[in-house]
């Protein structure tokens, strides 16, 4: 499907359950945190089941969920997330059934979370300026300082969050230096893997974010719910055989097997919503996880992590195709089309009135041009309005168009003052279209208050050896006589 048909049935309109929901979080705010929070602790659950080596994870989600939580909500986000970090140090004590007292658990906590959390909200911050500095927010800005900045707030989370740590004692100097690039590693592919779906996710229960980062199309559903199904079976489908063939055969080369992901995942973002696409990328890297952990692949865990980068990258990149396209087509139809009347734009009227002439040349067809103006038109902006004016120079050109055969072309010159090209019409034939257009536009009722409108015609039939833009000159003058000799009347060339 298109991407401007999908847009169209892409559809945010708020369900009834939506809207009751919706109230109920703007009732409790204190709700929405509640549910960032749960959102990030599962996320923060699952990390800890898919680690494949200590503090060494595939992707970090949670990582994800904060990034996302930042850029949508900003420094609003702090405290949940600081909250987040204290209680996954708990949780983690508990997992690992460490010996560590409550005020060490305390401390150390609450730095960790203060740090993390303050690292995450700056590189959010930063790549909110710089992508609000460029030219209005357009797509590969976005993505690219997404994709610069979110690694390198990772980074920096990744240097507080282990000193934070080593500060207080949970971790050891040789820890850090063991274990700092896997959780950079981690975090980074959880922030590029995870964002854009975490902030679809979360801006579910923040109603009034209202951010500009959902024009992305982070929000909108889709319809076809089947085919989309279906293609992302078929990806997870192609990327459980590529595991399951590193496992069996257990080298690199097949490990970068993975790589052919790339082919279901552009199917799925040429032809999905970006919330779609960003779902796809973020279940597949969760079942690629997965597949390391239980095909025991940790020897090619870096092959998956540089291949779920690289894959996301692609999908963001390849995101921009569609909406360029679609910006493509808006801006044809702009140049082909005049806005308001719909009638063909003054360039596009004389390129093809140029071929037309051409053709009528070659069989040797007659062909006429009629150039008309609506008389005293400023008197109907000055007594009702422009937008009165607007809605005369509409109803103009749908009566004109009616009465046109398919052949023939309407164009706007400009103001009120139009063009019609009739293939195969002769000058005596072209005054009688143009005499009939007129009674038409004498009977033209615009909203009431204006009832019957008059123009002024002038009409030529195309000469052999002149061009479009000569015969125009001349319909023209023609147009001025009829203005002259009293108006609301066709004048032809003698
Ligand atoms: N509402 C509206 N008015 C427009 C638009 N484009 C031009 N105009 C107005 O159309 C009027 C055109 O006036 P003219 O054609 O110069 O003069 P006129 O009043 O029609 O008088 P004659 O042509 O001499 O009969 C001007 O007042 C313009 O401001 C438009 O898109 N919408």
């Amino acid at each position: 499907m298109p991407h401007d048909q999908r847009n169209v049935i892409a559809s945010d309109a708020p369900l009834g359950t939506t809207v009751a929901a919706n109230a109920l979080l703007l009732r409790f705010p204190w709700l929405s945190d509640l549910l960032l929070i749960l959102l990030w602790m599962a996320s923060w659950r699952i990390a800890s089941l898919m680690e494949y080596a200590p503090h060494a994870s595939i992707w970090f989600p949670p990582s994800g969920v904060t990034f996302a939580a930042f850029l949508l909500l900003g420094k609003r986000a702090l405290p949940a997330i600081v909250f987040c970090g204290l209680a996954s140090t708990f949780w983690e004590d508990m997992l690992d059934q460490s010996q560590h007292s409550l005020s060490e658990l305390l401390q150390s906590g609450l730095l960790f979370g203060v740090v993390h959390s303050l690292s995450y909200w700056l590189g959010a911050a930063i790549t909110l300026l710089v992508i609000r500095r460029s030219s209005r927010h357009n797509l590969p800005t976005v993505i690219l300082a997404f994709l610069l900045l979110g690694p390198l707030s990772a980074l920096l989370a990744t240097f507080t969050g282990t000193q934070a740590l080593a500060v207080t004692s949970i971790l050891s100097g040789s820890d850090i230096s063991q274990i700092w690039l896997a959780w950079w590693i981690g975090d980074l592919i959880g922030i590029i893997a995870l964002t854009p779906l975490c902030i679809g996710l979360i801006s579910r229960f923040y109603p009034r974010c209202g951010s500009w980062i959902l024009e992305l199309g982070l929000r909108q559903s889709g319809s076809d719910r089947y085919g989309f199904v279906m293609k992302l079976l078929l990806s997870a489908l192609l990327l459980t055989l590529t595991m399951t063939a590193t496992a069996q055969f257990h080298h690199d080369e097949v490990a970068f097997s993975i790589f052919f992901m790339c082919i279901p995942l552009m199917w799925i973002v040429h032809t999905e919503t970006p919330l779609r696409s960003a779902l796809s990328l973020a279940l597949l890297s969760t079942l690629t996880a997965i597949g390391i952990k239980m095909l025991a692949l940790s020897d090619h865990a870096l092959v998956y992590q540089f291949a779920i980068s690289v894959l996301a990258a692609s999908t963001y990149f390849g995101l921009t195709v569609p909406v360029l396209v679609s910006h493509n087509a808006r801006l044809r139809q702009i140049a082909l089309e005049d806005g308001l009347t719909k009638a063909a734009s003054r360039s596009h009227f004389f390129e093809q009135a140029e071929q037309e002439v051409l053709r009528a040349r070659h069989y040797r067809q007659p062909i006429s041009l009629v150039v008309f103006d609506i008389d005293h038109f400023k008197s109907i902006n000055d007594k009702y309005g422009h937008s009165v004016g607007d809605m005369a120079l509409v109803a103009v050109a749908s009566t004109v168009k009616r009465q046109l055969r398919q052949a023939d072309i309407l164009g706007r010159f400009g103001g009120d003052e139009f063009m019609m090209l009739l293939p195969g019409d002769t000058l005596s034939q072209a005054r009688e279209t143009a005499d009939r257009m007129r009674l038409a536009l004498m009977q033209l009722t615009v909203q009431g208050p204006i009832q019957g409108l008059a123009g002024s015609f002038g009409v030529v039939e195309v000469m052999e050896t002149e061009t479009i833009m000569e015969a125009f000159d001349r319909a023209d003058r023609h147009l001025l006589e009829a203005k002259r000799a009293g108006r609301n009347q066709v004048a032809i060339s003698a």
